[in-house]
């Protein structure tokens, strides 16, 4: 029996072996942001709430967002340009052929860098906070990219920001359970469930329309990379956990309506999420000997200025820890769940541009937080790769 396992399961970890971006060609300046906001939803005499959204975006340290969605689909549907108008027939017709579409194009960046045959992708998982149709969007990627008929896929939906967590916690499940596994994960997000008209009553909406942005990441993972047949591992997947916050279900909320996706964030979260980091930090570290947080390279998901803010006063992170994080969601925004992954491609590309000696800054260890509804913290621990 053990000799039949041995033979069927791979014998190290999960590693990711390749990571592809892309983004839609839409892309709006955060300093003009309320100005356009205001004058597509016909709302300039609403001073105060674009002054209001006005100090929001400055605060962001967000500096531009690319959306799938542009002032032409605004203006072609009033439904998008009032507060909470019955709008979810057009919202999921337009995403349903782009999320996948997008995700695709992030899945060809990373296959072509992994540099071997799309056929040899045996699981594929597909994550998006929008669209829901039968079959989904796995199904629709799987055939626009051409995958075999047998990929398993998995299809997460409506997890909002941790998931990009998740998708490497479940990916090293699958690729450490079978030899030669090598899943596809996809993360396509769109903020098209979320655009609509500023309302009076209901202010708290701005802080979505001032962070959130699209964008899709694609990542090849598998175990015992073959490197003789070209395949270079950049980060082991060496252990992932999920943690539910206790008494902080409403922290953020997300409610899918016939207006599309509203969402409320407490204002405590950035608190809240720093409270209890330290404790997921020591949980996954300390089989590893590792508490000194300076010693590690970092991928948290950059929900927000002040989370990034509150995290590295914390644990007393040098400024250059967050610098990735902080470069992501000032590019990009708040992809949702695609912003670690772009994080991680981050940390590794300048590393190898510095001439560090390894992917992870020069580090051995690194961690990965996914932050999102629950509160739930997804927290994974990586192990770089030396850099020849
Ligand atoms: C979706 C998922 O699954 C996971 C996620 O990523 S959820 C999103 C997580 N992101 C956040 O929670 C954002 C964290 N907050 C921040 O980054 C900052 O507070 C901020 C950029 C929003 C504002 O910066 P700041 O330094 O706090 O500036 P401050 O001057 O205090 O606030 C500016 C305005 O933002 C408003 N604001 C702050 N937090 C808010 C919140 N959670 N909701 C609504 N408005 C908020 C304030 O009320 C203030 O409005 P007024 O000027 O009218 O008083």
């Amino acid at each position: 029996m053990d000799v039949m396992k041995k033979a069927a399961m791979p014998e190290g970890f999960a590693t990711i072996m390749a990571i592809g971006r892309a983004l839609p060609p839409n892309v709006i300046d955060q300093t003009s942001f309320a100005d356009f906001y205001f004058r597509v939803h016909n709302c300039e005499h609403l001073v105060e709430l674009k002054q209001k959204l006005q100090r929001i975006c400055e605060r962001t340290e967000i500096r531009k967002r690319h959306f799938m969605w542009d002032e032409d689909l605004l203006k072609a549907n009033p439904c998008l340009r009032t507060f909470m108008e019955p709008s979810l027939n057009v919202r999921q017709e337009f995403a349903f052929p782009m999320v996948p579409k997008l995700g695709a194009e992030a899945a060809y960046k990373a296959i072509n860098e992994w540099g071997q045959p799309k056929s040899s992708i045996t699981h594929l998982i597909f994550c998006t906070t929008c669209v829901t149709n039968l079959p989904g969007a796995d199904f629709e990627a799987a055939e626009i990219i051409g995958l075999n008929p047998n990929v398993e896929r998995v299809m997460l939906y409506l997890q909002g920001c941790f998931a990009g967590a998740t998708v490497l916690r479940l990916a090293k499940s699958l690729a450490e359970s079978r030899k030669g596994a090598r899943v596809l994960i996809i993360c396509s997000e769109s903020t098209i469930g979320l655009i609509r008209a500023p309302s009076e009553e209901h202010q708290y909406d701005l802080l979505s329309q001032a962070i959130f942005s699209d964008g899709a990441s694609a990542l090849i993972v598998g175990a015992d990379p073959d490197e003789s047949a070209g395949e270079r591992p950049i980060f082991s997947i060496v252990s992932a956990s999920q943690f539910t916050l206790p008494d902080s279900r409403d922290a953020i909320e997300g409610f899918l309506r016939e207006g599309g996706i509203i969402a409320t964030i407490h204002k405590n979260l950035p608190l809240l999420i720093s409270d209890n980091i330290c404790r997921c930090l020591e949980g996954a570290f300390k089989s590893f000997g590792i508490s000194d947080w300076n010693s590690i390279f970092w991928a948290a998901h950059p929900g927000g200025r002040a989370i990034l803010d509150q995290i590295e006063m914390k644990l007393g992170l040098k400024p250059e820890k967050l610098q990735a994080a902080r470069h992501v969601l000032a590019e990009y925004g708040n992809m949702s769940s695609v912003c670690v992954h772009y994080i991680l491609d981050e940390i590794r590309l300048r590393a190898a541009e510095e001439g560090k000696v390894t992917t992870g800054d020069g580090l051995q260890w690194g961690v990965l937080f996914g932050f999102g509804p629950g509160v739930t913290i997804e927290t994974v621990v990586l192990h770089s790769f030396p850099i020849a």
